[in-house]
């Protein structure tokens, strides 16, 4: 964890997202912080998606501030924004692979993309990164030679390419077997503390969600708004709401 005197990892204050006049959440306030694994949770269709989005800054907050690291994301210059979200990772729900390169070449797009390191070096830190994500041997690979579990750790490989600070992840786990899914729950794990990186995932995964998260954020599709924000087993144990509870019990309500 970093210091206490230094400024959270994320802080966002007062968000509004919307897409037009149809407002998805309002009154967003919280702190990611340093070296965390931040959970965004919430019934189908509650923003959850569009609040990761706002946070990596592929949208713009109808009202409120995003700050990265104590920086307002929307009042630096677009060049700045641009090399400071060059610093972000980022696993979307598809795996997103180029289907047509092999895995190494994948994981070698970033550091090509936005880095002058040369050819062996670039080669080095695929090798490397394949090989945290335990891929070593399948660098010449294609994705669809290779499973689902492990097209998502290909991709988790490309997303630490350029050993961002910020990791966000948008339902990593979908689509996976339980095993597969608590691999790639313990791998984030591993670089979280590997890495020193802050992770924002995107989940209704509940197992999940106990198993990796050190805090959670409810959002509520009635309320529009976060009505929970703590540890989950605290949540869960000490429901501030019977939505909350619902959800992290996974009972039906009565209504
Ligand atoms: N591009 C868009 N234009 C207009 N409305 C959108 C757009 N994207 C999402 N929405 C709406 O915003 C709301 C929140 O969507 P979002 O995908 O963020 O929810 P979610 O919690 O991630 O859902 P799920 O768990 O089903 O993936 C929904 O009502 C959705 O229909």
């Amino acid at each position: 964890m970093s210091p206490p005197e230094s400024a959270p990892a994320i802080s966002a204050e007062d968000l509004v997202l919307a897409f037009g006049s149809f407002v998805v959440m309002e009154d967003l306030t919280f702190d990611v912080e340093s070296g965390e694994i931040f959970a965004i949770m919430g019934g189908s269709g509650s923003g959850k998606s569009t609040l990761l989005k706002h946070l990596f800054g592929q949208m713009h907050p109808s009202a409120g501030t995003i700050r990265i690291g104590g920086r307002d994301l929307w009042a630096m210059s677009a060049d700045e924004r641009a090399a400071m979200l060059r610093e972000v990772g980022i696993l979307y729900q598809a795996d997103a692979l180029w289907s047509t390169m092999t895995l190494a070449e994948n994981v070698a797009l970033p550091l090509e993309e936005h880095t002058a390191l040369a050819a062996p070096d670039i080669d080095r830190i695929v090798s490397l990164k394949l090989a945290l994500v335990g891929l070593r041997g399948f660098e010449d690979f294609r994705p669809h030679e290779i499973s689902g579990g492990m097209r998502k750790r290909a991709a988790l490989a490309r997303a630490v390419a350029l050993d961002p600070d910020l990791l966000f992840f948008d339902e990593p786990t979908s689509g996976l077997d339980p095993i597969s899914a608590r691999r790639l729950d313990d791998l984030i794990l591993q670089l979280r503390d590997s890495l020193d990186t802050t992770v924002v995932v995107v989940s209704h995964d509940l197992e999940s969600i106990f198993t990796i998260a050190d805090r959670a954020l409810y959002l509520d599709i009635d309320t529009k708004t976060m009505t929970a924000l703590g540890p989950p087993e605290d949540l869960r144990s000490n429901p501030p709401n019977e939505r909350v509870y619902q959800f992290l019990t996974r009972s039906l309500d009565n209504e």
